[in-house]
This record gives structure tokens, C-alpha cells and sequence, in this order.
């Protein structure tokens, strides 16, 4: 039997799984760059299935009709199941993929006015159910329900993961069945102790990849994406990339912090306390290269410039001209954590604060009847956040120049501004 250090991890996201044609790839990918050992693969939901979801699960808790989107969804796994041929395939331990789109069927047909984000769990699950029920039969490998495995809290839509729980239920469970062969499980699931799904926040599959690496002593991660590797900006923005052949944890968990959406920013923390390396793979040129993420000395790196979209500045002012006190911070940062609003960018002067959120309506709404006694409040919406990690003159120069900066803070390797409009070096 193989040891447990040599476990590998594959993550395919949505892109590398969103028709038939891209799963014969990832087929291809398994069989030849795998190697021997143990695999452990994660999968996302196909394509833009998770939207997909979303849009239906709104029309269902609103009361509204969801029969033509839900068909659609419907007609396209099975397509994509029949053009495998695996539609017929079953596999010991999970439900065929009629019998959970039925399941989805009955979710959303009992779905009522009551608590939003523990229905919407129940329901944007099925797309990561879905595909790894396909690609499970399509590599004739082991269908793994992840959701009893991956504790969580309560925190819908961004469960917290139990990790003392999670470690011994994954420890106990999975290396007898990886000594068969290899596994397909859910990326972005986990489960409640009293058996409810939760979600672990949208892009949460590579962190679901890095959960696994960490509870089982994975030997690596590999992440296949549709870029060459980790850039030093998302090309579909910024002209003129460059990959990072390898980089540092800590320089990735900030580029990912700050919107690098290549990567899901709670992945690196857990591969780093336990120095597992993660690879970024091209599943259109497997071969190539990619980036190595790991503990590593490296010069200065080339700027790399990051675009945070929908972005919200919201100013706080004492409506007396007080100060802004450390009691009045208090209770904003409260108000803030309440409301579940992240705060990506902030700043402070004598008698106003200011915070760069993304942009929820609904949030921003229950953050404005909390505050809207105690401060004046001004917002704006529609906005964008830059980040340069590295700076230089030119990079600042190169995307700030002729805008209006609302915002503007530079510490020693970073700079960041917010301002209004959008920024395309590349047609999209
Ligand atoms: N720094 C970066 N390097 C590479 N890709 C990036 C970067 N920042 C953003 N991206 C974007 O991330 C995308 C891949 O991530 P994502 O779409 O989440 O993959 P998946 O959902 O298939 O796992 C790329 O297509 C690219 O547009
Ligand atoms: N399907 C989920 C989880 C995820 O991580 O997807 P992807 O790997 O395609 O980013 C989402 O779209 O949010």
C-alpha cells in the first residue's frame, strides 16, 4: 500500500468540466499525468452551472415560475452524461444522475419564504453533486458524498470548517477506499453535525482541495485553471502577463486576498501550515510548466496588478464633529461583521471613516438601518478596487493615471486606490 505522503490532489473548476469535450480532457489528464499513486480529485459544479442555480433558486424562494430554467439545467447534465455515455452507468455508492436531478426537483418544489441562505445551500449543492456524479462515471473511479466528511457550522454560504471533526472523519474514511483507486468528490460542500449541506463561499472549491491536502498529508495540490499558471494579472484584463514560475505562500494568500480570482483565498493558509505545495496546471497544455506555490525565496517579483469589480466606499461621519473613536470604530466593525460585509480597503481621518466593501444591496441596507442613527453615512456604488503588489512608478502610472482616485494607500510593497469606471487593457 502507498503511504500516505504520497497522495495526490486534483482539482478540476468549472471551466475544465463544462461539456463533454472538456471532461475527455480531463479524462486524458488523470490517465496520463497522474502517476501511480493515490488520487483524490475534487470537482466543481460544469461551467456556469452554480449561476445557474442561483438565478433558479431566487425564482423559487420568490414564488416566481423556474420549470423552463430547471429543464434546461436538467437537459443539459443529461446531455452531457449521454454524449459521455455514461447516462446509464451506475456506480455503488451514489445515486444516479436522474435520481438527484429529482431530488433537485423536490428541493426547490418544497422551497418556502423562510431563511434564504439555508435553502440556498441545500440547493446551489446539486451542480458540484451533479458533475462529480458524471465525472466519477466517466473515469469509472469512486463517487465520494464529501457533505458527511467536511464539517462545517451553520454558517450558511460560507460554512466554517470543523477541523478536528473533519480531520478524523476524513483520516478514518478515506485511505482504505484511495487503496482501490481513485476518488471523485464535491468541491465548495460541506455538512452540518445535524446533516444539512452548506456551501463554502463561491470559487470555495480550491479550498475544498486544500481542506483535503491538510486533513490527509497530501504529497501536493494540483489546481487545473484555463491560464498558463499564477500571473501577474488575470489576462483577460491586463495585456502583457507574465507567469510566476514559483512563488511564496505569503505572497500568494495577498495577491488572492486582494481579488486574484485564480485562486480561492482561504486555499493557501492550511497547505502552508503543513508545507504542501500547490500547483497551478494549464488543462489546456498540461505539460507546461505552471507555477509552483511553496515555501521559497524569491527576488522581487514582477508588479502584479489586481482588479477587485463592484466594489462600494462607504464614509462614516459622527454627526456632531466628534472624533472618530476607538468606541465608534467599535461599533461600526460590529455593525460591519453583523451584516456579514468584508472590508477590503479602509481609512480614517479626524471626524470620518471610510470602508471599501464589495457591494451587496441587501447588506448595505442592513448596515444602513444599524448605523444610520448614530452617523452620517455617504456611500457610492459601482466602483473599483486596484491593487499593485511590487509597485513601481510605472505600474502606477500605467493604471491610475487619468483616473479619479476616491480613495488612495500605499504601504511599503502595496498600493491600492478605488475609483469609478472600469479598466480593460484587453478586449473581453
Ligand atoms: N493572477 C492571475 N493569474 C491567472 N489567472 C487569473 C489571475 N487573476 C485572475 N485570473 C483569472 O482566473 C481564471 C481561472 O480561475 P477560475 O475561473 O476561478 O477557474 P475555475 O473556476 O475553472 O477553477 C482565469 O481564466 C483568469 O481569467
Ligand atoms: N461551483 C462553485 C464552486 C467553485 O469553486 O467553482 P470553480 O472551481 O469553478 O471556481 C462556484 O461557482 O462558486
Amino acid at each position: 500500500m502507498q503511504e500516505p505522503h504520497q497522495l495526490k490532489i486534483y482539482k478540476f473548476g468549472g471551466a475544465s468540466v463544462k461539456d463533454a469535450a472538456a471532461i475527455r480532457n480531463l479524462q486524458l489528464i488523470v490517465r496520463e499525468h497522474s502517476g501511480p499513486g493515490p488520487l483524490l480529485i475534487v470537482v466543481s459544479a460544469m461551467g456556469k452551472t452554480t449561476n445557474a442555480l442561483e438565478d433558479l433558486f431566487h425564482l423559487a424562494h420568490g414564488g416566481q415560475e423556474y420549470t423552463a430554467p430547471l429543464a434546461a439545467l436538467r437537459a443539459f447534465h443529461l446531455g452531457v452524461a449521454a454524449e459521455l455515455g455514461v447516462a446509464d452507468i451506475t456506480l455503488p455508492t451514489a445515486p444516479s444522475i436522474v435520481e438527484l436531478l429529482e431530488q433537485l426537483g423536490d428541493r426547490l418544489a418544497t422551497i418556502t419564504t423562510g431563511d434564504y441562505d439555508k435553502q440556498y445551500d441545500q440547493v446551489v449543492s446539486f451542480g458540484e453533486l451533479l458533475a462529480t456524479r458524471i465525472v466519477a462515471a466517466a473515469l469509472e473511479a469512486q463517487w465520494v458524498d464529501c457533505r458527511p466528511l467536511i464539517r462545517t457550522d451553520h454558517t450558511w454560504r460560507e460554512g466554517r470548517v470543523d477541523w478536528p471533526t473533519t480531520e478524523r472523519s476524513l483520516r478514518a474514511t478515506l485511505p482504505p477506499l484511495l487503496s482501490n483507486g481513485p476518488i471523485v468528490t464535491q468541491g465548495f460542500l460541506g455538512g452540518t453535525a445535524s446533516g444539512y449541506t452548506t456551501t463554502l463561499g463561491r470559487e470555495g472549491s480550491d479550498y475544498t482541495a486544500a481542506i483535503l491536502a491538510y486533513c490527509l498529508g497530501a504529497q501536493d495540490v494540483t489546481i487545473w485553471k484555463d491560464v498558463a499558471g499564477l500571473l501577474n494579472a488575470d489576462p483577460k484584463i491586463f495585456a502583457d502577463t507574465v507567469r510566476y514560475p514559483e512563488i511564496s505562500y505569503q505572497e500568494t494568500i495577498e495577491m488572492a486576498y486582494y481579488g486574484a480570482s485564480v485562486i480561492h483565498p482561504k486555499t493557501i493558509k492550511p497547505l502552508a501550515v503543513r508545507h504542501i505545495p500547490l500547483l497551478v496546471k494549464s488543462f489546456v497544455d498540461p505539460t507546461a510548466e505552471g507555477t509552483k506555490i511553496h515555501d521559497c525565496r524569491h527576488g522581487l517579483l514582477a508588479p502584479a496588478y489586481i482588479r477587485k469589480a463592484a466594489q462600494c466606499l462607504i464614509s462614516f461621519s459622527s454627526k456632531d464633529l466628534t472624533f472618530i473613536s476607538e468606541e465608534n470604530l467599535e461599533v461600526i466593525f460590529g455593525a460591519l461583521a453583523q451584516v456579514r460585509l468584508k472590508i477590503n480597503l479602509m481609512q480614517n481621518s479626524a471626524i470620518s471613516f471610510s470602508v471599501c466593501t464589495d457591494f451587496s444591496a441587501y447588506r448595505l441596507e442592513k448596515l444602513l438601518d444599524l448605523l444610520r442613527e448614530q452617523f452620517t453615512i455617504h456611500y457610492n456604488t459601482g466602483l473599483e478596487l486596484y491593487t499593485i503588489k511590487n509597485y513601481d512608478t510605472a505600474s502606477i502610472r500605467r493604471i491610475a493615471q487619468d483616473r479619479e482616485l476616491l480613495l488612495e494607500q500605499r504601504t511599503r510593497q502595496t498600493f491600492q486606490f478605488v475609483c469609478r469606471g472600469s479598466f480593460n487593457e484587453v478586449s473581453a
